[in-house]
């Protein structure tokens, strides 16, 4: 709870098993950006724990947590600096190879040689002069050179076009290749990829299990499912409709 009159997380427990990815998702509000804060140590839990490898996340240094973590925000934190720097962010020590590397594997090296200044151009303040699909891919190419062994990854919620979107997915997907992951997914085509998706509600799991065991479950996931489907038929329909 952050105050003491609201849970917000109610007896959630679960455990992902060492390289698998797991899907966290559920409506609005119903604690999924909470339990990453708790996994950085933004905040500390008021009663259970967090075990990594067994080992409770308090009894080691914020230092270690941290090195062990790679984060994939909603939003991208750039520094006004060249998009190089930006990137290099994820490991201060790469050589400039392992940041082209990285960009690469990101799928945002081919977008940057085509920058006037390629690797030093300036991203303005804020990133102001990258798009958000661009800045995703930065903190991506951040995330593979620093290689944690855990990925956090915050689905980011703003609108991108479907094939920069299906492209970030492939790069995410990648990304969690032998690495424990764990997607806070507002997008129900993320959470079908993991290996365990995650159903929350008023903090509590409601549902536990991979994409086509819960839809056939028929239960809470099916409903979302079909809720996201219908909702994505009807923008496709007022498109045409506009056309
Ligand atoms: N710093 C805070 N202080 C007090 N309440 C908070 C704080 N942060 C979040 N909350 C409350 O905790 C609840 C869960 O928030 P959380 O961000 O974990 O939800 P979420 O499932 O990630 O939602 P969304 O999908 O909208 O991002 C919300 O009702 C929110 O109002």
């Amino acid at each position: 709870r952050y105050v003491p009159e609201r849970k917000i997380l109610d007896g959630a427990s679960f455990t992902v098993p060492a390289g698998n990815s797991v899907a966290i998702v559920g409506t609005s509000g119903s604690g999924k950006s909470t339990i990453l804060r708790l996994l950085f140590r933004f905040f500390e839990s008021t009663s259970g724990s967090i075990r990594i490898d067994g080992q409770d996340i308090r009894g080691v240094t914020l230092e270690s947590l941290r090195k062990s973590l790679g984060v994939v925000p909603q939003d991208t934190v750039l520094f006004n600096d060249t998009i190089k720097h930006n990137i290099q962010y994820g490991r201060l020590s790469a050589t400039d190879e392992e940041v082209y590397d990285a960009a690469r594997r990101a799928s945002i090296h081919d977008t940057i040689m085509n920058f006037p200044d390629k690797y030093d151009t300036v991203v303005g303040e804020r990133g102001l002069k990258l798009s958000g699909g661009e800045k995703q891919r930065v903190s991506i190419a951040r995330v593979f050179l620093k290689e944690p062994s855990i990925l956090l990854c915050d689905e980011a919620t703003s609108a991108l076009d479907s094939t920069t979107e299906a492209s970030i997915l492939n790069s995410l997907m990648s990304l969690s290749v032998d690495r424990t992951s764990i997607f806070i997914a507002h997008r129900l085509t993320t959470a079908m990829q993991c290996d365990e998706i995650i159903v929350l509600e008023n903090g509590t799991v409601v549902e536990q299990g991979p994409h086509d065991f819960l839809l056939s479950k028929g239960g809470r996931y099916a409903e979302l499912w079909s809720q996201q489907n219908n909702s994505e038929a009807s923008d496709a329909s007022d498109v045409s409709l506009e056309v």
